[in-house]
């Protein structure tokens, strides 16, 4: 993950549809990211955007969150952009919790919903 500026994108599955098209419709600006993705929604966004840099990680409930946590304590994450619904209870619910709070001890800019994505997304044009 050496070199550039690099994006996590996460999306419970009630908000993948919202984010294959959050990725199309941004995909000039993330052209210049490596982003990084828990499994099935980067599968989701290469469909929706095939030319971005984008690895999969583990599907969150076997640990995707987890590991994308472990990225940002490293510090090669420098923005999270996370897609969740509120209204399913999820059996991983506790690594989604870990994640936002590692986001968070590392200050790094997260965006929960997309009306707050629109907005980190119009500041990572500079
Ligand atoms: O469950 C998730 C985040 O908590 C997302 O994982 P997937 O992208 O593999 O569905």
């Amino acid at each position: 993950m050496a070199g550039g500026k690099c994006l996590a994108l996460i999306a419970h599955d009630q908000k993948k549809d919202d984010m294959a098209e959050f990725a199309r419709r941004n995909r000039e600006t993330f052209a210049s990211w490596k982003i990084v993705a828990t499994g099935t929604t980067g599968g989701r966004v290469i469909e929706a955007a095939p030319d971005l840099d984008v690895t999969r990680l583990k599907s969150g409930p076997l640990g995707g969150d987890q590991q994308i946590g472990a990225l940002i304590a490293t510090g090669e994450v420098d923005a999270l952009i996370f897609f969740v619904d509120p209204l399913t209870p999820m059996p991983h619910d506790v690594d989604v919790k870990a994640l936002m709070r590692l986001a968070i001890v590392y200050d790094i800019p997260m965006a929960l919903n997309e009306a707050t994505a629109d907005k980190l997304i119009a500041t990572l044009h500079a």
